[in-house]
């Protein structure tokens, strides 16, 4: 060994949950050490949400084409040029890069180390020919692609979301084995951009979400073009000339490319976790609610800590490792407010408490929906399809809401307010929405909350014995 370096906080994994520690534990005079083995920025910037947004970004510009006649419009869409499209998706990477780079973040004061880190001991790592001794340790070394034990799949060339984005050439027909948010968003953008597409999932799509708001995000797809085959099951793959070819129980089905995702394995292998104590398994590494690991020394976070996987989420938990490990103060993690959003066109967006867990949970509930074909602004620009869920209590205390449509992830931050601030309904009733904006389904939900009592025939009885009085 030919040094050991010794600091305060020594994060392991510099993607969205590891570079928001050091960052702000650098910022508030903590000595702090980045161990990253791969690119800045992890899995969020160089291989998931910025290059899938990218991605779609373009297929929506060429459906945007393809619909224009809707308004008049006589636009013809002539081609699309795939390698054009990959420089755009890395361009919009490119850009974004420095933010996360070893240059800023050593600006910051951060020591950046670009080596995979081993436990070697309760408060110790080895990097390459180096060891680190901190404080606190903070593991945020996210997750990868989970590969599903498929007959032949591990002798044809298949992509995942680590590679995807390298693609140049146009799949003729792109196979998506997964109807999570990873396959959905990949195979609209993947059609938008001219390809055939079949995707397949062993259950129904997007099974995290609520069930009815799903139906109109599949009818879309469908509509497009995307062959979307569920409660399927694939026993082989194997390869014949230039196509990929799935046995299933319901047939073949045959593709010309084959995107695996069908969820997300941690990365704890080559961290030798049991040098360190810390306890896991195949969900992640087993937190408390302050993020804390069986070795109190060190947290973790992100995707490495099971649960949800989203880049918002990892940030999330930075916050409250750097109160806990900085300020010593027993801030605890809750994920009630945590929103989530899948960005097909309709976008899908979620708070809190389902329907059915709702229902579980407090017995006697509201449901208020508001369709989007009621409301102006979405027919002016032509985009009725969708609508707002919204559920409470009996007493109207906000429990969740779901909204499927155009910007519903922009939409429902008034939601995650909502919830994490315990408010009640009439709160958001009585906000004044401008008009016209997409906004205004979220009052007009709440405001349905009293539709029952407001024009009942008590309130008529009541308003007509009051005008008896002039
Ligand atoms: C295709 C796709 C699209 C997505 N879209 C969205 C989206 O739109 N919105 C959203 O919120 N989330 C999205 N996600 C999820 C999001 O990318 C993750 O939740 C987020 O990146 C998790 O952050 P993290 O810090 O836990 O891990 P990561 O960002 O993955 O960072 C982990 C880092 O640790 C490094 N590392 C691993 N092991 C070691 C080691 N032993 N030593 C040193 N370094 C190590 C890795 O190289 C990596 O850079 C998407 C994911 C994918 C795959
Ligand atoms: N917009 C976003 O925020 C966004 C986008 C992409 C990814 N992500 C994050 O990344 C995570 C991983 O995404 P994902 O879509 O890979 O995983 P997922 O776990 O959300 O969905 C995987 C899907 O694959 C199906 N599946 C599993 N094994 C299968 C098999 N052998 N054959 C056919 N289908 C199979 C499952 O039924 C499920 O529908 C997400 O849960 C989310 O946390 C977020």
């Amino acid at each position: 060994m030919s040094n050991v370096i010794s600091c305060d906080i020594c994060v392991i994994g510099g993607g969205s949950g590891g570079l928001s520690v050091a960052a702000g534990a650098s910022q508030m005079g903590a000595d702090v050490v980045l161990v990253e083995k791969g690119k800045m920025g992890g899995d969020c910037l160089n291989y998931g949400c910025v290059p899938s947004k990218a991605l779609l970004g373009a297929g929506h510009a060429a459906q945007h084409v393809r619909e224009a006649a809707k308004f008049g419009i006589d636009a013809d869409l002539k081609g699309i040029d795939h390698k054009a499209v990959h420089d755009h998706v890395h361009d919009i990477i490119a850009g974004i890069e420095p933010h996360d780079s070893v240059e800023r973040f050593e600006g910051l004061g951060v020591k950046v180390i670009q080596e995979a880190a081993r436990f070697v001991g309760p408060q110790e790592i080895e990097v390459g020919d180096q060891r680190i001794c901190a404080k606190r340790f903070v593991i945020s070394t996210g997750s990868r692609a989970r590969i599903p034990a498929v007959d032949g799949l591990d002798e044809v060339d298949y992509f995942t979301n680590a590679n995807l984005f390298d693609m140049q050439e146009k799949p003729d027909h792109l196979l998506v084995l997964g109807g999570g948010p990873i396959g959905m968003e990949m195979a609209q953008a993947h059609r938008q951009l001219g390809c055939d597409v079949t995707l397949l999932d062993r259950s129904s799509i997007m099974p995290k979400d609520d069930a009815e708001l799903v139906d109109i995000v599949r009818r879309n797809l469908v509509q497009e073009g995307v062959d979307i085959k569920e409660n399927i099951s694939v026993e082989k793959v194997r390869k014949e000339g230039d196509n990929i070819i799935l046995t299933t129980d319901q047939g073949e089905v045959t593709g010309t490319h084959l995107l695996v995702a069908a969820g997300r394995q941690v990365n704890v292998d080559g961290l030798n976790l049991e040098a360190a104590n810390v306890a896991y398994d195949d969900k992640g590494i087993r937190v408390d609610a302050r993020l804390r690991t069986s070795n109190k020394k060190i947290f973790a976070i992100g995707d490495v800590a099971g649960g949800f996987q989203f880049t918002h989420k990892a940030g999330y938990d930075a916050g409250i490792v750097i109160r806990n490990a900085l300020f010593r103060m027993p801030a605890k993690a809750d994920y009630k407010a945590l929103p989530w959003v899948t960005y097909t066109a309709p976008e899908l967006a979620t708070v809190g408490l389902d329907e059915e867990a709702a229902r579980k949970a407090h017995g006697e509930i509201r449901i208020m929906r508001w369709p989007f074909s009621e409301n102006d602004r979405a027919r002016a620009e032509r985009k009725t399809e969708g609508l707002i869920k919204v559920v409470t209590n009996k007493k109207g205390l906000i429990l969740g809401a779901s909204i499927v449509g155009p910007s519903a992830g922009e939409l429902i931050q008034v939601w995650v307010l909502a919830i994490s601030q315990k408010m009640k309904i009439g709160a958001m009733a009585s906000m004044i929405a401008p008009y016209p904006t997409l906004s205004e389904v979220s009052k007009r939900a709440a405001g349905s909350f009293y539709t029952p009592s407001l024009f009942s025939e008590k309130t008529k009885k009541i308003v007509r014995f009051l005008l008896r009085f002039g």
